[in-house]
């Protein structure tokens, strides 16, 4: 594909396949340097260019939000990299064939922040204030503080987005961890509190990918001895099990990529606590489930954390979810980070 990299399998070299975008670079370098740095193997960056990417062809068209992942995925299959790095939250819940999670690192900040013009938060902008968003959870939730505020639909990567502000908006929302790993966190101007804006499944987190099969038992079974020593290193089981816990409600509500839903899960006094908020996209109504788990040595098996989600995601259904807004929803066209 045009402008992709291409490198052949070498012993004792890692490759790890990204998307072109600023943020996907800078994240997956940060990830590869973490492997060369723990475990001295040698590594290289593989770009791949995904559909998302490169056609303006509206994303329902193209397959759904799919389309960022499916050429990284394609890559991982084809041996053109041997690790695929990916923002969590835009990988679809389902299983895919032959590829499994085999690390999440630590992560990032979960929080989404406002990038204002004159250093303006939230409670300060003006009323009328216009506020850019692509995102039907960050309108509901911006709407609900601030029902005088004009959310305005937008679309496009993190540079894109920053350089409506002052212009045509007042404000973006972004989620910090781009912004953080992207070196841009100096326009930050208001970091949201979780409980009151909880943020995406998975948002801040990174999913790296590996071929492997899955042995029946849950159990995955990978060979090369290089690939199992780098994902040790990366693997961080706290933020597995958070984003895992958050991933778990929207698997359950079959919830699509646009679903005004937060889902923020922590650990904390020994507990796995997931919290999830679905919303009304005008803001007027939400409702929210609070559930925990108690952890066995800081730690809780993959089944457990998945019931929690399920159990919080059926907890919302009985209580009206689907009534309350279109769970299905899928972003019609949406710009990547
Ligand atoms: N929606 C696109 C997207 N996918 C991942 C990130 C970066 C943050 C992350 O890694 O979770 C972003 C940008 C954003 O939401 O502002």
């Amino acid at each position: 594909m045009r402008g992709d990299t291409y490198l052949s399998p070498q012993p004792g070299l890692i490759r790890f396949g990204t998307r072109r975008s600023r943020l996907a670079v800078a994240q997956t370098t940060q990830v590869a340097e973490k492997v060369a740095r723990e475990t001295g193997a040698d590594v290289a960056l593989v770009t791949v260019t995904t559909k998302g990417d490169v056609s303006r062809a509206p994303l329902a068209e193209l397959g759904g939000t799919g389309v960022f992942v499916s050429a990284l995925r394609d890559a991982l299959l084809d041996n053109r990299c041997d690790l695929a790095v990916h923002s969590f939250k835009d990988l679809p819940t389902g299983p895919c064939e032959g590829i499994v999670v085999g690390a999440v690192p630590e992560r990032a900040d979960p929080r989404d922040a406002l990038c204002a013009r004159d250093g303006l938060t939230l409670a300060e902008l003006p009323t009328g204030a216009r506020v850019g968003t692509g995102s039907p959870r960050r309108a509901a939730q911006v709407l609900a503080v601030r029902p005088d505020l004009q959310v305005e639909d937008i679309r496009g990567n993190i540079d894109t987005r920053l350089s409506f502000v002052g212009d045509s908006l007042d404000a973006v929302v972004l989620a910090a961890a781009g912004l953080d790993r992207a070196d841009s966190s100096s326009v930050i101007t208001e970091r949201f509190d979780l409980s009151a804006v909880p943020t995406a499944a998975g948002q801040g987190a990174l999913a790296v990918e590996v071929r492997g099969a899955d042995s029946g038992s849950g159990a995955t079974v990978l060979t090369e001895p290089r690939i199992v020593t780098a994902l040790r290193a990366l693997e961080h089981p706290a933020s597995r099990m958070t984003a895992e816990a958050e991933r778990s409600v929207l698997l359950t509500l079959e919830a699509g990529c646009a679903a005004p839903i937060g889902a923020t899960a922590h650990i904390t006094g020994g507990k796995l606590q997931l919290r999830a908020t679905v919303y009304r996209t005008d803001g007027t109504a939400q409702l929210e489930v609070v559930s925990a788990v108690p952890l066995g040595n800081g730690t809780a098996g993959e089944a457990i954390v998945l019931q929690l989600g399920r159990d919080v995601a059926g907890e919302l259904l009985s209580r009206g979810a689907a009534e309350l807004t279109d769970l299905g929803a899928v972003l019609v066209r949406q710009g990547n980070r």
